[in-house]
Order: C-alpha cells, then structure tokens, then sequence
C-alpha cells in the first residue's frame, strides 16, 4: 500500500495513490513520534477499559472523539515541525517558535481534555464497582 521509493511531487491520480500517501503518513507517525506511540497506548488502554466495564454507546462516541482529537492534533503538530524546521533550516526563529509552541499547545489542550472525559467517564463506574 506504501510508496517508499517514491521521488512523486505531482497530484495523486487516483484514489487508491492517495490513501497510500495517507497510509505512508501514519506509519511515519507511528515509527518516528514517540508522542504518538504514547497517545496509542493511551488510546488502547481506555478501549480496553471502556469494554471492562461496558460503557454506554453515548460514552463511546466521546472516548473515540477524545482519542481522534489527539491523534489529529498530533499530526498537526508534527506537520508544524516538518514545515518550520524546512523554513528556517534549523536556524532559530521566533516565527518557528511561536508556530511550534502553539502547536505542542494545542496537542496539551487535547490531551487534557482527554483526561477530563477520561476521568467523567471512568471514575464514577471504578468508584461503583468498589462500593458494590
Ligand atoms: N528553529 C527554531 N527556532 C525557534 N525555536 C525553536 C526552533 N526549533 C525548536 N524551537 C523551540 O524548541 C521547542 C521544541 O522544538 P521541537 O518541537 O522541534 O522539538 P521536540 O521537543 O522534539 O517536539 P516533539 O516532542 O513534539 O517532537 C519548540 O516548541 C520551540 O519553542
């Protein structure tokens, strides 16, 4: 599905070109950001959880808006890196600075939101199954 020896700076023909762009995207997140490989850990442990204790449809829809929020501000993040880092070539800027802090800024707003819906959800049915 990947493109790895691929020299391609045109427009995507088709469909199927596209998605393994995409696919090559996310296994570069996958191998190069140790952010992200914790974010799936983090991820998996909350489905694991959430399946333990037989959470609510409703409860579902926001782990999986929570995960792929940060998953996305992530990418975004490390699109901001790729970016400014070809900009400035290395060399300190206060634009860099600026575009990447804001950017790990929104990766932290992400992730505590995460944690908020994390601990809504999770620590009234932990507390419940204590108690019982
Ligand atoms: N070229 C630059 N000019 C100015 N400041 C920079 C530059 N590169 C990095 N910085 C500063 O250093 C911080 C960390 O840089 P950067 O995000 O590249 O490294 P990182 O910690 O490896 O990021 P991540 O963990 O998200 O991969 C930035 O948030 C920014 O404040």
């Amino acid at each position: 599905m990947g493109s790895h020896d691929n020299h391609q700076v045109t427009k995507n023909h088709h469909l199927f070109q596209a998605m393994g762009h995409a696919f090559d995207g996310i296994v570069a997140m996958l191998r190069e950001e140790r952010n992200m490989r914790f974010h799936v850990i983090a991820a998996m442990l909350a489905v694991i959880v959430g399946w333990y204790l037989r959470i609510s449809t409703a409860d579902w829809l926001w782990i999986l808006l929570v995960i792929f929020l940060v998953f996305a501000a992530e990418f975004l993040n490390t699109v901001t890196e790729a970016v400014t880092d070809l900009l400035s070539n290395h060399h300190y800027d206060i634009n860099v600075r600026k575009a990447k802090d804001v950017a790990a800024g929104g990766v932290l707003l992400a992730a505590l939101f995460a944690v908020a819906v994390g601990l809504i959800i999770f620590v009234p049915r932990f507390y419940a199954l204590i108690i019982r």
